[in-house]
């Protein structure tokens, strides 16, 4: 092969990566692959062979940093450097009242809460180096989580790169829709297979596969609602974080509202309560958070549960089995 300058090495994987990339989506994601596999391969070896010769020049999104195809063992384990809390719930208007005043006591005055729906899915944590998705995992216990970052990879509504190159981790819910359930579930059962018991165990049993094929075989969602780590973006709210999130390319559920105090919270609660059926993703309830992250942190969490934010949970859907 002619000597490559680093210089044009650096040129020439600039255009063969993203080409191979896309390709590759078209073979996991979408219905069929665009081109033959033997061209797919030539352009594969020829980064192969670059990298070799400039192995500094490897980067994290490079296919030959994307192992799609090896079905694991068992999932590979993940520490979550900041734990994956789960949430305090209630269940009636006295109790969101009753969070409200410890809140409210511990504060010295009224505060401002953004109020979310809580979907039915699994969490998700997922980091990025420089605008690159480099990680995804499931909660786990909360401290060790499953890392299912070649699953994650098949997500079409989960970026792969970031907008801005900043190293941040975020989190959020991945779900699988109720058409998509009924999808499944009928493929399921023309082929004799156990069929899911309800969306979110069809996600968990979706995004929880060692196989990342299975995964993209399948279609999943997610909605992002946490920024971890900020990698210096000026954010102070929850709902800037939303809408950070959503700048970045994210998947971000549109019906957040801020309100002050727990006016309004009770017409949300009540009007998601009343279309839930209509909509086309799980919801168990509706989540607040004080809309302050500089509040959150001097609230701070207790034992098992952060003290800013509570869930108020509806009651099992009907056609919940
Ligand atoms: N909007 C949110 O914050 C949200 C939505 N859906 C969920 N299942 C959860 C769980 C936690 Br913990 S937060 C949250």
């Amino acid at each position: 092969m002619a000597d490559l300058t680093k210089e044009q090495a650096s040129q020439e994987l600039d255009k063969i990566r993203p080409q191979l990339n896309s390709w590759r989506d078209a073979y996991y994601t979408k219905d069929a692959p665009v081109v033959e596999d033997n061209v797919y391969d030539k352009l594969y070896n020829r980064l192969l062979e670059i990298e070799q010769m400039y192995p500094e020049l490897v980067t994290p999104d490079s296919p030959s940093q994307q192992v799609g195809d090896v079905t694991l063992p068992d999932f590979n384990k993940v520490t979550h450097d900041i734990p994956m809390l789960s949430m305090g719930d209630v269940f009636s208007e006295e109790e969101l009242a009753e969070f409200n005043d410890r809140i409210e006591k511990n504060v010295g005055h009224e505060v401002d809460y953004n109020v979310e729906l809580k979907i039915d899915g699994l969490s998700l944590s997922l980091i990025y180096e420089n605008g690159i998705l480099v990680q995804g995992s499931t909660r786990g216990n909360g401290t060790i989580g499953e890392n299912v970052t070649e699953n994650v990879k098949t997500i079409k509504d989960i970026p792969q790169k970031l907008s801005r190159p900043l190293s941040i981790e975020v989190r959020g819910e991945c779900f699988m829709s109720k058409k998509e359930f009924l999808r499944l579930n009928q493929e399921r059962e023309n082929e004799g297979q156990q069929v899911f018991a309800n969306p979110r165990n069809a996600a968990a049993g979706s995004l929880r596969q060692l196989d990342p094929k299975i995964t993209a075989s399948r279609k999943l969602d997610t909605f992002m609602y946490t920024i971890v780590t900020f990698d210096g973006m000026d954010v102070t709210t929850q709902h800037q974080a939303l809408e950070t999130l959503k700048e970045l390319g994210f998947n971000v559920n549109p019906t957040a509202q801020v309100t002050t105090g727990l006016k309004g919270v009770q017409n949300f609660i009540e009007h998601y309560g009343e279309v839930r059926d209509d909509l086309d993703y799980g919801i168990d309830g509706v989540v607040l958070k004080v809309d302050d992250l500089a509040l959150q942190q001097q609230l701070g969490n207790t034992v098992k549960v952060p003290r800013w934010e509570i869930a108020y949970k509806f009651p099992p859907e009907q056609s919940e089995t």
